[in-house]
Order: C-alpha cells, then structure tokens, then sequence
C-alpha cells in the first residue's frame, strides 16, 4: 500500500483529522490544495492571532461577518440535509446547521459582549464584499449542485477551521485575548464534526460520477480560496467600494 508522507498533512499535525487514506476525495483535495492551505494557516491574520496582536478592530470586523457567514453557512448545511440520499446525514446536516447557529452564536455572543458590540450594530453592519462572495457561493453551489458537490463546497468550512484551529492552538501566546476562539477550533467536539464531514464526503465521492467528482475538486477549490479571503477581507477592514 503507498504510503502517503508526513508532508502531505499540515506542519503541527501531530493527530491527523483524516487519515489520508490513499484514493479517498478527502486525501487528494487536501494534498492538491497544500499550498493554499500553507498561505492562510501563514496569512497575517492567522499569525497575529496566534500572537494575540490582532488588533480589535480587525477582530471585531471578523467576528461581526462571521456572525452573518454563519447564518448563510448554515442555511447551506440545511439544504445539504434536504438533499441527502441517507436519514442518517438528513441528521448529520440538520444537526450541523443547528450548531452552526445556536451554538457558534453563544460563541459570538460572548465576544459580541467583551468587544462592545450589540446586536443594533450587528444588524446594521452590511456583509462584507469577501463575506457575501462566500456565502453566495455556498448557497448557489447548495441550491442548484448535486448532493455530492454540495458536500465538497461545505467541507473546507469545517477541516480549514479544525486545522487552524489546532494549529494556531499549538502555538499560542499565553494569556491570548481570542482564546475562547481558539479553543472552539481546537476542540475535540469540533473535530468529530469535521471527521464526521469527511467521512460523509469520501463515501459520497465514492459513488459520483466522474464529472461530478471533477466537480466536487473545483468547489473544495473554491470554497478553500474565499476561506482565505474571508480572513483577508476581515484584516483589511474591507468595506463596499461604492
Ligand atoms: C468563514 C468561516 N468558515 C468556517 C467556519 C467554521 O465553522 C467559520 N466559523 N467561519
């Protein structure tokens, strides 16, 4: 059996959330995507973070648009139930919805609070240029790709973050202001979620057809690139040109 090596996982892997298992989806998009995934777990704002120099207000930026992201990002996890073949993944993604809503809110309720930010701010923010493209993205892939595309679109959502998380986790300053963030991402009831999607995802590439398994690589693309730019668009503040 080929042995895949230690290169292909990430450098502060030490407890693979997937066990790159040779010929799965899983393996292949991770490896194909190495590189991109090296840039954001190095971009500016995941390495002040780690530092605890992230400023507040890019922070606050960030956590304000993922407050809307989330609501988007479990829309998608709803249709992604609605469109399941099993009753089991119905569960798994209606459940996964159901996290991303209640229990990431308390999440950003909890900062919401210590940044001073109330919900009359929350709702008048506008989502961001990088935070709408995302979204959109996730939920046009949602509605209008097979199930198993559907699938591919949402996983860079769950294993970007579990990577990161455990990642900048490894790394931490003591005393870091965004640990509960942190913590969240690192955290083992997080990462039975993601291995969880992973799962799900390799045995529905299994049994796709091979334009859409092509498919399911273009949208893990995709989504993995506006997870990098969602992160960027947040550390630039970025606002609507016009
Ligand atoms: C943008 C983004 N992607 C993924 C996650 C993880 O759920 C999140 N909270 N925000």
């Amino acid at each position: 059996m080929t042995q895949i090596p230690d290169i292909a996982r990430s450098p502060a892997a030490t407890d693979p959330l997937s066990p790159m298992k040779p010929g799965a989806f899983s393996t292949k998009a991770w490896q194909d995507n190495l590189t991109l995934y090296e840039t954001i777990r190095t971009m500016p704002f995941n390495e002040e973070l780690a530092a605890g120099t992230l400023s507040k207000a890019r922070f606050t930026q960030y956590i304000v648009q993922d407050a809307h992201y989330l609501i988007g990002f479990g829309r998608a996890l709803a249709i992604a139930a609605a469109k399941a073949p099993h009753p089991d993944q119905i569960v798994q993604f209606s459940k996964g919805a159901e996290v991303a809503i209640v229990v990431e809110r308390s999440l950003h309720g909890s900062f919401f609070d210590d940044f001073g930010i109330t919900q009359d701010m929350f709702e008048t923010t506008p989502v961001s240029p990088g935070c709408s493209h995302y979204v959109s993205y996730l939920l046009a892939t949602a509605w209008s790709e097979p199930y198993e595309v559907v699938l591919a679109a949402l996983l860079p959502c769950f294993w970007i973050y579990a990577e990161i998380g455990r990642d900048i986790h490894a790394r931490a300053s003591e005393n870091n202001p965004y640990q509960a963030w942190i913590d969240t991402y690192a955290g083992e009831e997080f990462h039975d979620a993601v291995r969880a999607m992973i799962a799900t995802t390799d045995a529905a590439a299994a049994a796709a057809s091979a334009n859409n398994l092509a498919r399911m690589h273009f949208s893990y693309r995709r989504a993995t690139q506006l997870e990098y730019m969602f992160w960027d668009s947040a550390y630039r503040l970025e606002d609507w040109p016009v």
